[in-house]
């Protein structure tokens, strides 16, 4: 379906993990109504998963199940959606693309604080440093609706979801 068919747009927020895109689309989703779509909780909830990585221990979403499982709800629009991957969601799907950036040492302090050591730590880290996602987000959408947004401070959540809304 062509964006200019959805009732309402739909919106990527996209990031290393813990740059802040559940809080951002949370936000998002409370002040304009648009569903949020946590794509973590979806292939949780619904089992969406192709393996599990023993390195991270964690499992391996299934990128088709999960296209396959949105698919209805992004055709019909209205939707803000976070994940920290970009490159296996349809391109028509999306009118903007956030990627969210946080500064090293508070993404560092912020993994720490969700349980992440060792090679998980150290790999998310460098994800951000080499802008793994935004390289990503660029890659696979048009240039002029990719987006960086700072999230290092608590009052950046509120700029950064009066700047998203307003789609
Ligand atoms: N702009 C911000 N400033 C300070 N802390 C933030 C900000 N955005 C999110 N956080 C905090 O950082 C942590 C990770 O946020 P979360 O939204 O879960 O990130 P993600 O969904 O990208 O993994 C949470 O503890 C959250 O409260």
């Amino acid at each position: 379906m062509a964006a200019s068919a959805r009732k309402a747009p739909n919106i990527l927020i996209t990031g290393t993990p813990g740059t802040g895109k559940s809080t951002l689309a949370g936000q998002v989703a409370e002040r304009t109504g648009l569903h949020h779509i946590d794509v973590g909780a979806i292939a949780k909830d619904s089992a969406l998963y192709d393996g599990y990585d023993d390195e991270y221990d964690c499992p391996v979403i299934d990128d088709d199940r999960i296209v396959d499982e949105l698919e209805d709800k992004m055709a019909a629009g209205g939707n803000v959606v976070d994940y920290h991957g970009c490159d296996f969601f349809p391109e028509r799907w999306f009118d903007v693309v956030f990627v969210l950036r946080v500064d090293n040492t508070l993404l560092y302090d912020r993994l720490v604080a969700r349980g992440y050591a060792g090679r998980k730590l150290a790999d998310n880290v460098e994800c951000e440093i080499l802008q793994t996602i935004v390289e990503e987000a660029r890659e696979s959408y048009a240039s002029e609706i990719v987006h960086e947004l700072r999230s290092d401070a608590p009052d950046d959540v509120d700029i950064n979801a009066r700047r998203t809304g307003n789609v």
